[in-house]
């Protein structure tokens, strides 16, 4: 199967390219439902056709290996990255037709993108709220809580700029949660974040799951999206490979070995003798 040759079209095409099989309508009681998305980036084609309902209040893990797609798809479920052909419906509204209504029930951490990071933690957040259209008052009082929760009230009046990588990730975070989302869309939100702050992290997106929040999360840790997570996604070279509850996808075995036996390419280190030698030699 293969995409169409030439440039990416600029509109988004709802039809899948020619050859590929038509996908099945969206489901849009979902709180995400993908459909044949494709996207191309030269002669790459880093997402074939990628379909994927989101149960509404679901804790959603989507896992893959390294350039498997996984950003590439949460950007175009997010409205950051236009497909090229497919949709995407948030809750039953079409992204990329109503964009402004759908996005108000996502809150998105992406993963790579800069953020304004001359604003101190507090007027990042702050910015965030106002930009959602919220009133002074509340962004003010949301803002305090989420800095407290993340555990960065102490550095509220740091500009951004100069916060870690895991502190980064954290203002980020609490940026995505300011109004209150129906779904959260987070991109590798564990990643350096120290285990204190995680296991916070961790605590908050179960309350938010519990309480009839969606949370769909990317992430390279087997055994947390096993302990986390509902239902996963493995995905491979821009296609699912497999979906559902946790225990329909790993059935007998963990999640880490039914995804090495899915995805293969377990590399024995063959071709590295002379790291060894080296080592020995010095
Ligand atoms: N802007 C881009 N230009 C060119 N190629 C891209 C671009 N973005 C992604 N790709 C390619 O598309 C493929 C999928 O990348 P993507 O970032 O979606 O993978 P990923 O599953 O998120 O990977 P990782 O786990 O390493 O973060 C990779 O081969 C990558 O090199």
């Amino acid at each position: 199967m293969t995409a169409q040759a030439g440039p990416p079209p600029s509109g988004t095409r709802t039809s899948e390219p020619q050859g590929a099989p038509a996908a099945p309508p969206p489901d849009l009681g979902a709180a995400l439902s993908l459909r044949g998305l494709w996207k191309r980036f030269g002669e790459k084609i880093a997402v074939k056709g990628m379909s994927l309902d989101v149960p509404a209040g679901s804790f959603y893990g989507l896992v893959g290996p390294n350039g498997a797609g996984k950003t590439t798809t949460l950007s175009m479920a997010t409205g950051l990255l236009r497909p090229d052909f497919g949709t995407v419906h948030v809750r039953g509204t079409d992204l990329w037709q109503r964009p402004d209504e759908a996005k108000r029930g996502l809150g998105v951490l992406p993963d790579g993108v800069r953020l304004f990071d001359r604003l101190t933690g507090t007027q990042l957040i702050t910015y965030a709220g106002l930009l959602r259209g919220m009133d002074r008052d509340t962004v003010a009082s949301r803002t305090a809580d989420l800095l407290r929760a993340f555990d960065l009230t102490k550095d509220a009046n740091t500009y951004v700029v100069d916060y870690s990588a895991g502190m980064t990730k954290k203002i980020a975070l609490a940026s995505a949660l300011i109004h209150a989302p129906g779904t959260l869309v987070l991109d590798e939100p564990f990643e350096a974040v120290d285990p204190v702050s995680a296991a916070n992290i961790r605590e908050i997106l179960a309350d938010y799951v519990a309480s009839g929040g969606t949370v769909v999360v990317s992430s390279h840790v087997m055994d947390l999206v096993q302990r986390m997570c509902d239902h996963v996604a493995i995905i491979a070279e821009g296609q699912v490979l497999a979906a559902g509850t946790i225990d329909e996808v790993r059935g007998e075995q963990s999640l880490e070995d039914r995804f090495v036996d899915l995805v293969g390419g377990r590399s024995t280190g063959e071709g590295l003798g002379w790291l060894r030698s080296s080592s020995a030699s010095s």
